[in-house]
């Protein structure tokens, strides 16, 4: 008996917080490429945001979780967070690979992440780990000169023009991020005080 190969997108990202665009970004890839699912693969260490104050990886973690929580086809996964190090996503895909080796895998970026591929970790090599689906995002040029047009599909999305920069500050502000994040999300932030001086430690 032949077995069926899942299709399986990943959506790597910082998700600091994780937001509408995230989400939406994912659901239409899901859709337009047939996949069974995606995973949310939170950052451990961003290799591009040395320097700059990233949320404790657990809170980036759980608020993915309830992020997704309530649709079916999307899952969180711990490989980024659980490794040692900075994150590359050569590591990212190898381990997904190895958890589902009967899996083509579909890793989705935002316009502003897939100019840069081609200075990420072990570039020539992720062309043969996953096909890359680059979608549209407010305030970018989707432009993939120079990447294998092969391996890298183009998708136009609904633009949300939304960031996690922007959900910080409004965090910090006091501002609100309702409709802008998942509710669940809303709350957690709020719950832990993330983004403010005196955010709440979380077990790691
Ligand atoms: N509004 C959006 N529309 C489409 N893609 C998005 C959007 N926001 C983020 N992405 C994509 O999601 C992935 C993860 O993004 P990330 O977690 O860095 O969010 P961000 O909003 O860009 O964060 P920050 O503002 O902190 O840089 C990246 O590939 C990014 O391009
Ligand atoms: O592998 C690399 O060299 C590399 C460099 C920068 C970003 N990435 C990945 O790109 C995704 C989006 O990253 P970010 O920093 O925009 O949230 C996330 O999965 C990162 O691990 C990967």
């Amino acid at each position: 008996m032949t077995s069926v190969r899942q299709r399986v997108g990943v959506m790597g990202g910082t998700f600091d917080p994780i937001h509408h665009g995230h989400l939406v970004a994912a659901s239409e890839v899901a859709a337009r490429f047939d996949l069974d699912e995606v995973v949310f693969v939170p950052t451990g260490q961003p290799s591009f945001k040395q320097g700059q104050d990233v949320s404790p990886a657990e809170h980036r973690y759980l608020m993915t979780v309830i992020a997704t929580a309530s649709n079916p086809r999307f899952t969180t996964s711990r490989v980024d967070i659980d490794r040692p190090g900075l994150t590359y996503t050569v590591d990212t895909l190898r381990d997904l690979r190895d958890q589902r080796p009967d899996a083509d895998l579909f890793f989705i970026t935002g316009a502003d992440a897939v100019e840069q591929i081609a200075t990420w970790k072990n570039a020539p090599e992720l062309w043969e780990m996953a096909h890359f689906v680059a979608v549209t995002r407010p305030g970018h040029v989707l432009s993939v000169a120079g990447l294998p047009s092969e391996h890298v599909s183009l998708l136009e999305i609904p633009a949300l023009s939304i960031s996690s920069t922007d959900c910080r500050a409004r965090a910090r502000a006091g501002d609100p991020v309702w409709y802008l994040v998942p509710d669940g999300v809303v709350q957690y932030i709020a719950k832990y005080r993330l983004y403010r001086e005196s955010a709440v430690k979380v077990a790691s």
